[in-house]
């Protein structure tokens, strides 16, 4: 069975993410990411989680390796299922991330994965402004080998190198693929983007989507539409 579509709740604060929910009967795989944990703290993942939804709680820790572990460990008692770091923080950071979080958790340790080249960079800002002098594709690799070496459960990476970091990293090492659209969406500040059906047939573990749905005229529908392509169906 396909892994549920992960649905980036990026709104300015709870109403406006309890009004979203409350449109779905079923449970949703949601993110939380900086704008809504930055409004509403700790608090919102303890809603959204007595709702019985899953959560991606996406901070993307990149700080000095002891900060690292000592956030991850307070992320870890909120009993979400998946957390994030930059691999451009280094080894020893994902490393201290991962022992933080072990040493977190209460019960099960959240999943947890690098960024490897945010979903809107392109290769020419890549090697002009991080002064990177690969493609985009091997720097990708690259950060998704360091990634497995410092034994994280996989990367965020576009679907357009999903497929080869599976060939790299194996096929239980998670591809979580951002920059999700449907046909003739607006890309806004995307720039590797595809589409679900896309994603599933490029080795996508999961995909996160934020706009195609929450900010479709009916969101229910798009939802459907989104989980239909990604399921092949
Ligand atoms: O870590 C992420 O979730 C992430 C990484 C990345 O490379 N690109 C990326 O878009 N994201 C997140 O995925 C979501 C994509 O949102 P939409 O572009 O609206 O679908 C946003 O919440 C981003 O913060």
């Amino acid at each position: 069975m396909m892994n549920k579509p992960i649905i980036a709740l990026d709104f300015p604060g709870e109403q406006e993410v309890f009004q979203f929910l409350n449109h779905f009967e079923e449970k949703l795989f949601v993110k939380v990411g900086m704008e809504l944990f930055y409004q509403e703290g700790p608090d919102i993942v303890r809603k959204i989680k007595d709702l019985g939804h899953d959560i991606f709680l996406d901070l993307k820790l990149h700080d000095i390796p002891n900060t690292v572990k000592s956030a991850m460990k307070g992320l870890a008692r909120l009993g979400v299922d998946l957390v994030n770091v930059h691999a451009a923080g280094g080894k020893q950071m994902m490393e201290a991330a991962l022992e933080g979080l072990e040493a977190g958790s209460v019960g099960k340790r959240p999943l947890l994965i690098a960024v490897t080249q945010l979903t809107s960079t392109t290769e020419e800002q890549m090697q002009k402004e991080q002064k990177i002098p690969l493609t985009l594709l091997e720097s990708v690799l690259h950060y998704a080998q360091l990634t497995k070496e410092a034994g994280l459960d996989g990367v965020v990476c576009s679907v357009h190198e999903a497929k080869q970091i599976a060939e790299r990293c194996g096929e239980a090492f998670l591809r979580v693929t951002p920059g999700i659209r449907l046909l003739g969406g607006d890309a806004h500040d995307q720039k590797r983007v595809a589409t679900p059906d896309f994603a599933r047939e490029n080795g996508s573990s999961y995909i996160v989507v934020g706009r195609a749905v929450t900010k479709a005229e009916n969101v229910v529908e798009a939802y459907q539409e989104v989980c239909r392509l990604w399921e092949g169906k």
